[in-house]
């Protein structure tokens, strides 16, 4: 579904490269966690995915196209089939619930009997049945972030891409957001998650790729890494 093949990202000016011969390769499916200090990468990495930015060398695919060479004219094509979340939510504060959900749709031409079937479902998918006329400043963080990923995940993307999505939560809300996209997972959309997050990524174990420095330092299958606390008495 996504495979990054020896992708060096140099930003102008001096210093090491963000992204550094990176592969990793990620199944249809897959949730993968990509961990690591601030300045490892993990943004850069998200962001050549969407092609917002372009290799220094190597190649990332989507879908088993080269993003790289892909037409200019297509990648909008490209970015309909990725749903992105940040940390800051980034709803329009001055839409409804519905509406800033319903616009996902809008930009991309669906018809009002389309939207009007599909925005309800989804809100109700992320647990904000009959919250659809709040405006964003009446809900809470992680109500905000519910509705940051109905609007990613209205439009049933191939890959959900989630940069520090429970990065403004508290403990308990960062759980019901996890929750969520695990749903939304399982329901066969592919998730990709930077985070800083340790309990979340001890609580819900996925794939971890943990970069330093711009390199993959290691590439962990679900279930296969241990606890980093220990909690024996
Ligand atoms: N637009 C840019 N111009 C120049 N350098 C950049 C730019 N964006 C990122 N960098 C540099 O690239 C490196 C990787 O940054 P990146 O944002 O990918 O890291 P990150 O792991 O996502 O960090 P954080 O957890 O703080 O978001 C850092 O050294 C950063 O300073």
């Amino acid at each position: 579904m996504i495979r990054f093949e020896k992708v060096t990202k140099n930003y102008p000016g001096p210093g090491t490269p963000a992204l550094d011969r990176v592969t990793v390769d990620i199944d249809k499916g897959e949730f993968v966690y990509f961990v690591g200090q601030s300045g490892s990468g993990k943004s850069t990495a998200l962001r050549l995915v969407l092609r917002e930015l372009r290799p220094t060398s190597g190649r990332v695919y989507v879908a088993g196209k080269e993003i790289n060479r892909m037409a200019g004219w297509k990648v909008p094509r490209l970015r309909r089939q990725v749903g992105t979340v940040f940390q800051d939510f980034r709803l329009l504060p001055n839409k409804t619930v519905t509406e800033n959900v319903a616009f996902a749709l809008q930009v991309i031409g669906k018809s009002r009997r389309e939207i009007n079937k599909v925005v309800p479902e989804t809100l109700e998918v992320v647990g904000l049945k009959g919250m659809g006329s709040r405006m964003p400043d009446e809900l809470s963080g992680g109500e905000q972030q519910r509705v940051a990923i109905a609007r990613a995940f209205v439009n049933r993307p191939m890959i959900i891409i989630a940069d520090e999505p429970t990065g403004n939560l508290d403990p308990q809300t960062s759980v019901g957001i996890m929750n969520l996209l695990e749903d939304i997972n399982q329901r066969g959309t592919t998730v990709l998650m930077a985070t800083h997050d340790h309990g979340i990524v001890d609580q819900f174990r996925k794939r971890v790729v943990e970069l330093e420095n711009g390199k993959v330092i290691r590439d962990e299958a679900a279930g296969s890494y241990g606890f980093q606390h220990d909690d024996t008495p």
